[in-house]
């Protein structure tokens, strides 16, 4: 049974431009104990997902459609005074993308977390707090005696922890974890994966791991949902996406990270910008970067399909996967079709 249910979301933006059309329906579905990272490059809505399900969108962002099921209820019904008390922190729980940012600077670090603990378990004496708190902190391969420390007192690294441990001190039913390693060392990154994957193991949590990072999800991930311009236009098996996915975006979102695919070692970027979501207008966002796009991914907006390998995948040509793996993986590819859109925006400019 699916724990989190987002179906059709929409959260839009207000701005003087116009709606910012940041989550343009979204469905997605969470399991407990299973991990599904969210990828995409900056922009592609992925904070906003995370944000619509605890309710925390800032004063210009509305959910305007679409529902988010959690253990079935829809928590975007739900009074905001509900959300606080029964769902946020209590069963969901999120890993800020600032660590420093989570935490109240005028009180220690063990105080927020031992009050956190309390709040959510009325019958927890202190001490029972307090000695979980440590734990936690060595799970997280802290210093248990730092929890006195106030926030200021901890590097980044040491307050993304800590934060790990505040967010799972609870032990919620779901962690949404916004790039929660970003900016750390590579030997501390795997270290937080490490102690979180255990924890999640030891309560059966089910986390949405938010990251613009292939190599990240490909290790810590069961699922992989891929959000460009505002939609998921790649879903499933977290294997299949990296080992042999079918929309040209993550071809070109795995390319960036050679290293997680054995076959491409070049290291190349997508040429282009992501889409302006005021007006993202018909047919397919990713076509203007595509280098596959024929005419009808310009004028029809892609659905999205099953295929027999268990993808969902929001690309008209998906079914030639096989080839557009093969040129995928060569620059020259992305090179041309770089080069053939700047000439037609040349050619194709005011006559003189
Ligand atoms: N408060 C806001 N007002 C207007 N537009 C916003 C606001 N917050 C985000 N956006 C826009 O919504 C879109 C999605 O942003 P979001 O932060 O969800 O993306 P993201 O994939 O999480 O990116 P990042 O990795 O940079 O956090 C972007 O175009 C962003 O500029």
């Amino acid at each position: 049974m699916n724990l989190i249910e987002i179906d059709n979301l929409k959260t839009y933006y207000r701005t003087e431009a116009g709606d910012v059309a940041a989550a343009d329906g979204v469905s997605l579905s969470v399991s407990p104990n299973e991990t599904l990272g969210l990828v995409g490059e900056s922009g592609s809505g992925k904070t906003t997902v995370a944000k619509s399900i605890i309710r925390l969108l800032p004063d210009n962002g509305d959910i305007v459609s679409g529902t988010v099921k959690y253990n079935g209820d829809d928590i975007t019904e739900m009074s905001m005074k509900d959300v606080q008390r029964k769902i946020r922190w209590k069963e969901i729980s999120m890993i800020p993308q600032n660590a420093m940012n989570g935490f109240d600077p005028v009180h220690t670090v063990g105080a927020q977390i031992i009050e956190a603990i309390r709040a959510h378990e009325d019958d927890t004496t202190k001490a029972n707090a307090r000695s979980r708190a440590k734990e936690l902190f060595e799970d997280l391969g802290l210093d248990a005696e730092r929890i006195d420390d106030y926030p200021h007192q901890f590097s980044g690294g040491m307050a993304q922890r800590a934060m790990v441990a505040l967010a799972l001190a609870v032990n919620p039913a779901v962690v949404l974890a916004d790039e929660p390693t970003t900016a750390l060392d590579v030997v501390i990154q795997d270290r937080i994966l490490e102690s979180i994957s255990e924890l999640q193991d030891e309560y059966d949590t089910a986390m949405i791991m938010i990251t613009h990072d292939m190599s990240v999800v490909s290790e810590t991930c069961d699922t992989i949902a891929v959000m460009y311009g505002g939609r998921v236009v790649e879903v499933g098996d977290a294997d299949t996406i990296i080992k042999n996915p079918r929309h040209p975006y993550t071809l070109g979102l795995r390319n960036a990270f050679p290293d997680i695919t054995a076959d491409s070692q070049e290291l190349i970027s997508i040429p282009g910008t992501p889409p302006n979501l005021v007006d993202p207008g018909e047919g397919c966002r990713f076509a203007p970067r595509c280098p596959f796009a024929e005419e009808r991914c310009w004028e029809e907006t892609p659905q999205p399909e099953e295929y027999d390998d268990g993808l969902v995948v929001e690309c008209h040509r998906a079914d030639e996967a096989e080839m557009l793996r093969e040129e995928a993986s060569k620059r020259d590819t992305w090179k041309q079709a770089a080069e053939e859109r700047e000439q037609a925006v040349t050619d194709g400019g005011p006559d003189e």
